[in-house]
């Protein structure tokens, strides 16, 4: 037998009848045909010899399955565990299934014996003996605030470093600080950073550069004195399109050496690309007959995934699809349409990945979700609208929006190598050839356009006090920096000195953005004592929405008399609560109950696994105490004092985000003075009063609140007053 790398394995032959071990043996041969394959002896050898490789290599070449198993039993990594992020937790939940099965094991804490698993927020399916782990990075960086040197790991694979998102930029800051200093381990820590797309040459370069800023977490005594307040400006770290700083930082023999690189030629299959001949004015009327000729034109078997915007767009295709389906006659294939979106439930997510019925064509409709690491079984075609929703930080608000934008080159190739992962494909790009010329070559990375409050607190927690002097791959702007300094001083989290403090602390420690920890911690103050209330607004924020899209003024008015019940006077939060809680209170059909209020079950679903799993981390972090009515479900708090309550919790992390009415009947924001308006899919839009308090700024044709509910100005008193002393 051989083992996960191919190589012979001592084992008695009776373990070949168990379907694990014949699955396994089945895809062996479809793994020796991979293009990395080939590369397997260079790979181990290479980390033999040094400490980090970048690894680049087309999309479908192997990298995300493959690197890990051959790894597994080289002599350094015996004792340890392998670590390898994705940005998604999609894309961690199928790698993991797919590699359980090329090693013949069963995945995560279905068996003590399990040798892969994943950790997603919500959600660690790993088990004692797990050895090869993938987890998105939020993950991994949440672990080295538990243990900062990682000491369970022999290696960590951050894989698809081209989407640079700040978590990515944040773990490459700590894993160069902790391979310079691996006496403190015991056993040394390998580092490969992988993609099909990435800039390597930068990224050798920022290994190569002797890192001057030590780690505070590890070595503490051995602080550089170099490094005070009053650092020039020239030493904050940072590389890419940073000449001073190349300046200042250069590479060492000895840091040189122990960086490499390889790379991997050639993709399994070809993937033929088209363009429109002409630019479309209407990308959804393109997509739909794009779609429908595929479907018309091309042989089964052979499924679409189509790349669009966002949740809305993805529903509202789905219905046409769906519609235009109706009439297709007899002698086409039946067509199967799955949305996939992040606030989908994973049960809901997964669902994409199972084969369809037979004469059955799947239609994927997608966000960007699935563009990197993932394969889709059974995907042959690829359309692609060439746009994306990204997150945008808007200096003047204080505030990441989102906005619709067109792709990067390295985006669209991304989307592509979706198609060609298990037979040859084509992809359909839904734009010129010449539009495509003018893409920017990469995306901009996240740190230079979000808000960096998450990573800052991350950062200091993890004892990266001096976030100043961190070793960023590419420098953050000062300006933002200062932002989320400022940010998390109103919060509480950091102290005066800019430590931070054990309020902050405790945010670090919840798999939540630093408002959001905050509001909790605030609930579990016992005079506010409404963290469970609390869990339920949260959780609903964290899929996109509940409720299902109101698209006329017939629907409108309809939705309306079915949420009747559930809706607040005082706008959003509260009604997200009496919706949660009605619905756990449902005992005998939740979906029914469902769609009598216009709810969406499916994120309903995602909202009660949310739900449960921060009961459960709110439990462990002692902010909230176990009692009898646990698990049961509860009505929604109706006396004014306790709603009152909850909403000042949420205005203590949200005290930002407060416009007040003007006397021209308009709101206007505390921070920057900027006109918004209620968001109409908000239980409060068209009502006037005091104040409003909104959890997210939209920007479309106009600049909306949304997840709003109305405050009383005294209360923001209270909040700039507080001494953030919980
Ligand atoms: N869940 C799966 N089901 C079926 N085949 C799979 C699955 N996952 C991977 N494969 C097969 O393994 C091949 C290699 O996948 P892998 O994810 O390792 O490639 P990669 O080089 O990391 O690609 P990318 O850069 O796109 O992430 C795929 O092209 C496909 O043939």
């Amino acid at each position: 037998m051989e083992s996960s790398n191919g190589t012979k394995r001592k084992r008695g032959s009776e373990k070949s009848q168990n379907p694990l071990q014949q699955k396994r043996i089945k895809l062996l041969e479809s793994r020796k045909l991979l293009p990395i394959w080939q590369k397997q002896k260079e790979i181990r050898a290479a980390l033999r010899n040094h400490d980090i490789l970048v690894l680049s290599g087309e999309t479908g070449s192997g990298k995300s399955t493959q690197v890990p198993q051959f790894l597994l039993d080289e002599p350094w990594c015996r004792s340890g565990k392998i670590a390898i992020t994705q940005p998604r937790r999609v894309a961690a939940i199928t790698l993991a299934k797919r590699v359980a099965e090329e090693m013949g094991t069963p995945l995560g804490s279905s068996s003590p014996a399990s040798k892969v698993g994943y950790s997603v927020r919500f959600d660690d399916n790993t088990s004692p003996s797990t050895r090869i782990k993938y987890l998105t990075e939020g993950m991994l960086l949440q672990e080295m605030l538990r243990d900062a040197s990682l000491t369970q790991y022999s290696c960590v694979i951050i894989d698809e470093v081209h989407e640079r998102s700040v978590n990515v930029d944040l773990l490459l800051g700590f894993l160069k600080q902790l391979v310079g200093n691996q006496g403190k381990r015991g056993t040394p820590l390998k580092v490969v950073v992988m993609s099909a797309t990435a800039d390597v040459d930068t990224l050798k370069r920022f290994f190569e550069l002797a890192d001057q800023s030590h780690d505070p977490a590890l070595v503490p005594e051995e602080r550089n004195p170099s490094y005070t307040d009053d650092a020039s400006e020239a030493s904050w770290g940072g590389l890419s399109g940073d000449e001073q700083h190349d300046a200042v930082l250069k590479p060492t023999t000895s840091s040189a050496l122990r960086v490499t690189l390889c790379h991997v030629e050639g993709r399994q299959y070809p993937v033929m690309t088209r363009y429109l001949d002409t630019h479309s004015d209407d990308i959804m009327d393109t997509t739909l007959q794009r779609v429908f000729q595929i479907h018309c034109k091309e042989p089964m078997p052979g499924d679409l995934l189509v790349f669009m915007t966002g949740q809305e767009r993805i529903q509202e295709l789905q219905k046409l699809l769906e519609e235009y389906a109706q009439n297709l006659t007899s002698e086409y294939p039946r067509l199967l349409v799955l949305p996939l979106f992040a606030a989908l439930s994973q049960a809901a997510q997964q669902r994409v990945f199972q084969p369809a019925p037979s004469n059955t064509r799947k239609i994927i409709l997608s966000t960007n979700i699935a563009e990197t690491s993932v394969t889709v079984p059974g995907v042959r075609f690829v359309v692609d609208t060439g746009m994306a929703k990204v997150k945008q930080f808007r200096n003047r608000l204080g505030l990441d929006s989102l906005l619709v934008k067109q792709i990067s080159k390295s985006s669209a190739d991304q989307r592509k190598g979706r198609a060609g992962r298990e037979g040859p494909g084509q992809c359909y790009r839904l734009y010129t050839e010449a539009a495509q010329r003018s893409m920017e070559d990469h995306d901009k990375p996240e740190i230079l356009r979000c808000d960096l409050s998450t990573a800052v607190l991350t950062m200091k927690a993890r004892g990266a006090d001096d976030v100043m002097h961190f070793p960023f791959l590419t420098l953050p702007p000062r300006e933002a920096m200062e932002k989320a300094l400022l940010n998390l001083l109103q919060l509480g989290a950091l102290e005066e000195t800019g430590l931070i403090s054990t309020l902050g602390r405790k945010i670090a420690r919840l798999p939540l953005t630093p408002s959001l920890g905050r509001v909790i911690i605030e609930a579990a103050r016992p005079e506010m004592d409404c963290v469970r209330d609390v869990i339920d607004i949260v959780a609903c924020l964290s899929v996109e929405t509940i409720w299902l899209g109101v698209d006329t003024e017939e629907v409108r008015e309809r939705a309306q008399l079915a949420r009747q019940q559930l809706a607040r006077r005082s706008g959003d939060h509260l009604s997200l609560l009496a919706a949660v809680q009605a619905y756990a209170g449902e005992q005998t059909d939740r979906k029914r109950w469902a769609e009598d209020h216009m709810i969406s079950h499916r994120a309903m679903q995602s909202v009660m696994d949310v739900r449960k799993q921060l009961t459960a981390q709110c439990k462990q972090a002692k902010l909230l105490l176990p009692n009898k009515i646990d698990g049961a479900s509860v009505s929604a708090p109706s006396d004014e004092e306790t709603q009152e309550r909850i909403l000042r919790c949420f205005l203590r992390g949200y005290s930002n985000n407060v416009a007040r009415l003007c006397p021209d009947g308009s709101y206007k924001t505390f921070m920057g003075n900027q006109t918004v308006a209620i968001h109409p899919s908000s239980f409060l839009f068209g009502r006037k009063v005091e104040a409003i308090m909104y959890n997210e700024f939209l920007f479309t044709n106009k600049a909306y609140a949304r997840g709003v509910s109305a405050v009383k100005l005294r209360w923001l008193e209270d909040v700039w007053g507080d001494k953030h002393d919980t």
